[in-house]
């Protein structure tokens, strides 16, 4: 088991890089003892570009408040939170807001404390909701930069990619597919016509591909049956995406990733579309673009479900 607050030495080859760059780069990770914080810690430990991992749980600790006080002595350039129960099978993600919300918002409490210029990656669901749990308590606290608040949608991108790549016999590394929306059923909106490289799918294998996008999370919830749902996918997943965060940190140019942020694209308050970013969180939302037919009829199903989780999340912290 992980104790509670464990400092990794920082990485050898981190000297490497140009002194113009940020060098020191510190991660925490809060939830780390957990089946997707293990291995995530894991891969963050493995990269050159992290200079110091602090890693977070509450096992065996007497409470939440306590603890959040070792991490304001850690300070934070990157946060990232898998903290919280996951589903079992015949659960939705909303299912899991009773007990995740309170988790998040104090999360966000003691990232307001810490580190609150630190970039937030929020892994633990209800994404739809933790993500504006977590921006309105830093908002409580005087903190918020929404520009540097991201729900961790990236398994979606990752697993599109997979699905796509094996149904269109092209090497999945070489698929980029924007998906939009949230992370939740039918608010996860790939956007097949928009993939790079083109594929030429008829409707029906379109709508199947979309489908098994969608429910992803819970064919991993029903294969686990009750052990939890994804861990080692979420963690690459995660990885990439404190990766990416780390290299726009350091000045690389034209890093994209897709992450739900509050956003103004839509009538939605937070949305999910690819994203420039940069040394400061979001540098530009690049939006959806042109969608046809079949995906403007995915986002007028999602909309109000969107609107109603970031309703939840708001009203959480607001009423509490
Ligand atoms: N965004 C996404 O695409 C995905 C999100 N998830 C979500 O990630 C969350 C975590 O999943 P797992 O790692 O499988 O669960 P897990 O139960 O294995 O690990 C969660 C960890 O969080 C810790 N924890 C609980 N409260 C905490 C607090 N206040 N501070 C710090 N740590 C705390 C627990 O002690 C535990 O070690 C779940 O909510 C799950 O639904 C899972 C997969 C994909
Ligand atoms: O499905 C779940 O509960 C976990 C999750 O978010 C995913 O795997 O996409």
């Amino acid at each position: 088991m992980l104790s509670r607050v464990l400092k990794v030495a920082a990485q050898q080859g981190v000297k490497s890089f140009s002194t113009s760059q940020q060098n020191n780069v510190k991660v925490v990770v809060c939830g780390a003892s957990g089946g997707i914080g293990q291995p995530l810690s894991l891969l963050l430990k493995n990269s050159p570009l992290v200079s110091e991992l602090s890693l977070y749980d509450i096992v065996h600790t007497p409470g939440v408040a306590a603890d959040l006080s070792h991490i304001d002595t850690a300070n934070a350039d990157i946060v990232i939170i898998p903290a919280g129960v996951p589903r079992k099978p015949g659960m939705t993600r909303d299912d899991l807001f009773n007990t995740n919300a309170s988790i998040v918002r104090d999360l966000a409490a003691g990232c307001a404390k810490a580190c609150p210029k630190a970039l937030i990656g929020i892994i633990s669901n209800p994404v739809n909701s933790t993500v504006p749990i977590a921006c309105e308590t830093l908002a409580k606290a005087g903190v918020l930069d929404p520009k540097r608040v991201f729900g961790v949608s990236t398994l979606d991108v990752v697993r599109a990619n997979a699905f796509i790549g094996e149904a269109a016999g092209v090497d999945p590394q070489q698929v980029n597919l924007p998906v939009i929306g949230g992370h939740s059923g039918v608010t996860i909106m790939p956007l097949l016509s928009q993939c790079k490289p083109a594929v030429n799918f008829s409707q029906d294998k379109i709508k199947a591909l979309t489908e098994r996008i969608q429910e992803a999370g819970t064919e991993v919830v029903k294969a686990k049956a009750g052990a939890g749902s994804a861990t080692l996918s979420m963690a690459y997943a995660g990885a990439r995406f404190a990766i990416s965060l780390i290299r726009a940190m350091r000045g690389e140019s034209n890093i994209i990733e897709c992450a739900y942020v509050r956003s103004d694209v839509t009538e939605a308050k937070y949305f999910a579309t690819p994203l420039i970013l940069g040394k400061n969180g979001i540098e530009k939302n690049l939006g959806y673009g042109t969608l046809n037919a079949f995906e403007q009829e995915l986002l007028a199903n999602a909309l109000p479900e969107l609107k109603k989780n970031i309703q939840k999340g708001e009203d959480f912290v607001n009423k509490n």
